[in-house]
């Protein structure tokens, strides 16, 4: 019988730990022969995000959506469009890195990529994590906290940036969160979702 499968959409921006992305990516496939279920993985970028790693370098087996793919795929009335077709697909999302300028995009509703159109239109009946990364002098501005607490009024679910040395040299809080504890944390989320509605 064949494995049940959990579509994860993993989300990736312009912040400098995007490099982690196809760490993050082999990390979750590498569960798939472990586990009883398999991880059905789609990555949508930002623009920015392809600045920090190669989308080319992401196993075969994952799909990349960027906003060229919504443009080529929506021509015509009837034609599918993507951003609402990636959330009636997935059962999660994660975005690993969230930086701080989608960050204020999602916390005020614009929309203006295909990453941000999906965010805008998504189930809150799905979970939809984020992982914050951005210059610890970011992350102390005080619009910060702001943001953060709008997405968790909504139901999203933060993993915490921590105290690293950054890219820049300063060491300080904004350090996307280490890959195990993002991969754990998804894992829990699909455990429980594929087996207690198993039941
Ligand atoms: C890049 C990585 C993962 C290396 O361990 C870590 O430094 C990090 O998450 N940085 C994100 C913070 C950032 O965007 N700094 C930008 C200017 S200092």
């Amino acid at each position: 019988m064949d494995k049940k499968k959990f579509k994860l959409l993993v989300g990736a921006t312009g912040s400098v730990a995007a490099l982690k992305i196809p760490i993050l990516i082999d990390s979750l496939l590498e569960l798939n022969n472990k586990q009883q279920y398999i991880f059905e993985i789609y990555v949508v970028v930002t623009e920015h995000a392809k600045h920090f790693f190669e989308t080319s370098e992401l196993p075969a087996v994952v799909k990349i959506y960027d906003d060229a793919v919504e443009w080529i795929s929506w021509k015509n009335r009837g034609d599918p469009v993507v951003h609402i077709e990636l959330g009636k697909w997935a059962d999660m999302m994660i975005i690993a890195p969230l930086d701080a300028n989608t960050l204020a995009k999602m916390a005020q509703g614009l929309c203006d990529n295909l990453l941000t159109c999906t965010t805008r239109a998504w189930d809150m009946n799905k979970p939809l994590l984020f992982c914050p990364a951005m210059n610890t002098r970011m992350w102390e501005h005080p619009v910060t906290c702001k943001h953060i607490q709008t997405l968790k009024e909504w139901g999203h679910e933060e993993i915490p940036p921590i105290k690293k040395q950054l890219i820049c040299g300063d060491t300080g809080v904004g350090a996307m969160a280490e890959v195990k504890t993002i991969v754990d944390r998804i894992k829990s989320i699909a455990d429980d979702k594929v087996f207690n509605t198993s039941k």
